[in-house]
């Protein structure tokens, strides 16, 4: 244990040192002073980089070494959160980083196989110092023994799952299992979907390798930045620590309804308007709500000239107009100036009939020069310009959707249309729309309709570029005519010194003076509603509709993708039962399916209630297998409906326990519990640091808890289509206890919880 904490020790010195050094660099960085542009910008990514690493290294402050294994060859390495290497000439590897390959047999080996391992040690710590150590020997034969050898082998596995919650999920990075490893280290390339029951480790795998692809393809992730999507935000705040402690910061964690910028999705969806909003055939829906803002005059459209008098759009010059536009296959916005181009030729050619006619009846009076003149006025009439918007206008993705929403009963069947017409102001400049998730999807899909018209906008950069090329063309002449003032007594193609001319053309020469961007990777992503992102871990997938797909789908032309979930616990009515249905369109039968098997967070008799409630949908239902057992069946209490949450708040106050407790009830009985509970948190994003929290079911999706008191089965299984699943969900969140209250006037349909 000794040598141990002095190893440890001098871990940790290192880390001060490194950390020291980051913290200079900051300083150093903060403190140049510059005055040009570019000095700014560089000296803003040093101080961004150093920040950056400064925090790595205080994130990866508790636990930073625990393990080490012991080659049959004699060699030792210590396994820690981060690699770290000594400070002599050698730069001698002092700390492996768990995702080396060097560490791979610390998660796998076993006594069967033991991988070149005589012993597999795992430290567990207090800050910095060292509390214990339990040793695996892998080489049977080998007859040493250090007095830490632990006979089982799960003890620090079975520490780590029944320690009390906190509220945030921690990492496995110590007690990774080999299933799990194995999902971990997988290649980037194409789509991994990991299908594992509740408590499997799935949101735990799936973060782990998130921070394994950023260690193995830091180049190529780093620059595109990894997408984690979580189902809301409390969820997100729930997983958010994990990654950070794996010295991973780098990375934009995000629900669906947060990925369009711009939007904030504040309102909420009926069941059933979620469920239409995300239906797959939403696109062509609204495809085809565009297509009727691409409209014809009935049967003329009569423009009040100011100067010229009235010019008439007759239908076939607006059809043949809008035919040309749309056989440019652009976007609705990009296509526009081809169609009002067509427009103002045609009322062109009208006014100059009109005003160029030969009383004689002969050619034309006007000449070319003249037609040009009026086609500019006819370009920037205040009435032209408008009667073009009335026939094509240009939209923004907000206009297009809200209008939809507005008055959908044109595309949709009645029942679909009353469940997704909204009330309220309809687009304006300063209408507030509430957005709700399923609403984002919508939205993404109009920005890829309408495209944007930056044609303007593109002119402009264009003429800036050429302006800095030219720029530079002349910094590079300078330069050129110096060199041959320096160098004329010489003969030029021996000389060895290299001017700017000779290695830069004047086109890179300006691109590496154009500003560079200091924000990280993540954070330019998040602004950008085309990142392309290097990799996408989707958590809770079963839940996403199919447009909430083809929005992730787009986020990832790659489809380099893990998606994590478990059909059995799909509670959303837009949730699909099947991953094949989910992935077909974007990559046919090209993606692999993982399953994980053993259940690390319930146990044993609490499953086997969940087990009995899934049976009620699938009668041949396996759960996974729990890892532990307590003992401890679930406390039933039956109450009259009005007492169920004065019941289930007595068993709360009874039940205090250690760590953290959930009640989950339906929403209709969370405002009365509240009012039991006074210090429980609960509402759309409940603080789940706080030792009691009052969820619905679906909010207690991907989250767990010591104690969980599920308050009224049969309503929970009763409130939605998918009901049971929700149940099988609430009933699954416990890590130690299970209450259930359920309502003494209605006949129970779980046997294995009746009194
Ligand atoms: N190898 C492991 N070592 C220690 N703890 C583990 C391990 N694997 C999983 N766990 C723990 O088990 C619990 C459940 O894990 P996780 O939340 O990832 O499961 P899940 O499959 O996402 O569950 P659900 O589908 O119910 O949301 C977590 O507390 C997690 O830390």
């Amino acid at each position: 244990m000794q040598n141990e904490q002095q190893f440890v020790s001098l871990l940790y010195e290192r880390l001060d040192a490194l950390r020291e050094q980051a913290e200079t660099a900051v300083e150093a960085s903060i403190g140049q002073v510059n005055t040009g542009r570019q000095a700014r910008v560089e000296r803003d990514i040093s101080v961004a980089e150093h920040s950056g690493r400064v925090s790595a290294l205080n994130a990866v402050e508790s636990g930073l070494c625990f393990g080490r294994i012991d080659l049959s060859e004699g060699t030792t390495h210590h396994i820690g959160r981060i690699g770290m290497r000594r400070d002599d000439p050698e730069r001698t590897p002092l700390l492996i980083d768990w995702r080396a390959p060097v560490a791979r047999p610390f998660y796998l080996a076993t006594g069967h196989s033991p991988m070149g391992l005589r012993r597999r040690r795992h430290l567990a710590t207090d800050g910095r110092r060292v509390t214990a150590l339990h040793d695996e020997i892998m080489d049977l034969t080998d007859t040493t023994r250090t007095g830490y050898e632990d006979p089982d082998g799960d003890a620090v596995l079975l520490s780590a799952l029944n320690s009390a919650r906190t509220g945030r999920m921690s990492d496995i990075v110590q007690t990774i299992q080999a299933e799990q490893d194995r999902i971990i280290r997988a290649p980037h390339r194409g789509v991994l979907v990991v299908e594992g029951g509740p408590g499997t480790g799935k949101t735990a795998v799936a973060l782990h390798r998130a921070a394994y692809l950023l260690y193995a393809y830091r180049e190529q992730l780093a620059r595109r930045a990894v997408l984690i999507v979580g189902p809301n935000p409390a969820f997100l705040g729930y997983i958010g620590e994990v990654l950070p402690s794996l010295g991973e910061t780098g990375v934009l964690l995000s629900t669906v309804g947060e990925l369009f910028p711009g939007v904030r999705a504040t309102g909420t969806d009926t069941p059933e308007a979620a469920e239409v909003k995300g239906r797959a055939d939403m696109a062509r829906i609204l495809a085809e709500e565009l297509r009727g803002r691409q409209s014809l005059p009935r049967p003329v459209l009569e423009i009040a000239h100011a100067e010229y008098g009235t010019l008439v759009l007759d239908r076939d010059t607006v059809y043949e107009a809008r035919q040309r536009a749309r056989d440019t296959g652009l976007p609705h916005n990009q296509a526009r100036p081809t169609f009002a181009f067509r427009i103002i030729d045609a009322l062109t050619g009208q006014l100059a009939d009109r005003i160029g006619a030969d009383p004689l009846g002969g050619a034309n009076l006007l000449d070319p020069a003249d037609i040009a003149q009026l086609g500019k006025e006819i370009a920037v009439s205040r009435e032209v310009q408008a009667a073009i918007d009335s026939l094509w206008p240009t939209l923004t993705p907000q206009q297009l959707v809200s209008d939809f929403l507005a008055d959908p009963g044109a595309l949709l069947g009645s029942r679909d249309a009353a469940a997704v017409r909204r009330c309220g102001p309809r687009t304006g400049a300063d209408a507030r729309i509430d957005w709700t998730p399923a609403d984002v999807p919508l939205l993404d899909e109009a920005a890829e309709l309408l495209g944007e018209d930056d044609s303007a906008a593109r002119a402009a950069a264009a003429l800036e570029r050429q302006e800095r090329i030219a720029y530079a063309q002349g910094v590079l002449e300078l330069s050129y005519g110096s060199r041959t003032q320096e160098f004329e007594d010489r003969d030029d193609d021996e000389s060895e010194v290299l001017a700017a001319h000779d290695i830069i053309d004047a086109e890179r020469f300006a691109e590496r003076h154009e500003e560079t961007d200091t924000r990280s990777a993540a954070e330019r992503a998040a602004a950008d509603r085309t990142w392309a992102f290097g990799h996408i871990v989707v958590d809770e997938a079963q839940e996403l509709s199919a447009m909430a797909w083809r929005l992730l789908m787009r986020r990832c032309p790659s489809r380099s993708m893990t998606l994590v979930g478990d059909p059995a616990q799909t509670g959303d009515a837009a949730g699909c039962d099947s991953w094949q249905q989910i992935l077909e369109p974007y990559v046919q039968q090209r993606w692999e399916l993982s399953k994980l098997g053993v259940n690390y967070r319930t146990p044993a008799e609490i499953m086997e209630v969940a087990a009995e409630v899934r049976r009620m949908a699938d009668p041949l239902f396996e759960p996974p297998r729990s890892v532990r057992a307590t003992g401890e069946g679930p406390l039933v209490r039956s109450a009259k409906p009005g007492d169920l949450a004065r019941t289930a708040a007595g068993l709360a106050v009874e039940h205090p326990g250690e760590g953290r407790l959930a009640v989950i009830a339906p929403a209709a009985l969370l405002p009365g519990l509240a009012a039991e509970l006074p210090d429980a948190s609960w509402g759309i994003a409940p603080d789940l640091t706080r030792p009691v929290v009052l969820l619905n079911a679906r909010q207690a999706k991907g989250l767990e808890f010591d104690t969980v008191i599920v308050v009224d089965p049969e309503a929970i299984m009763d409130g939605s289509p998918r009901g049971t699943n929700d149940l099988y969900v609430a009933l699954t969140r416990a890590t130690q206890r299970l209450g259930i209250v359920r309502d003494a006037e209605v006949p129970s349909r779980l046997k294995t919880a009746t009194l």
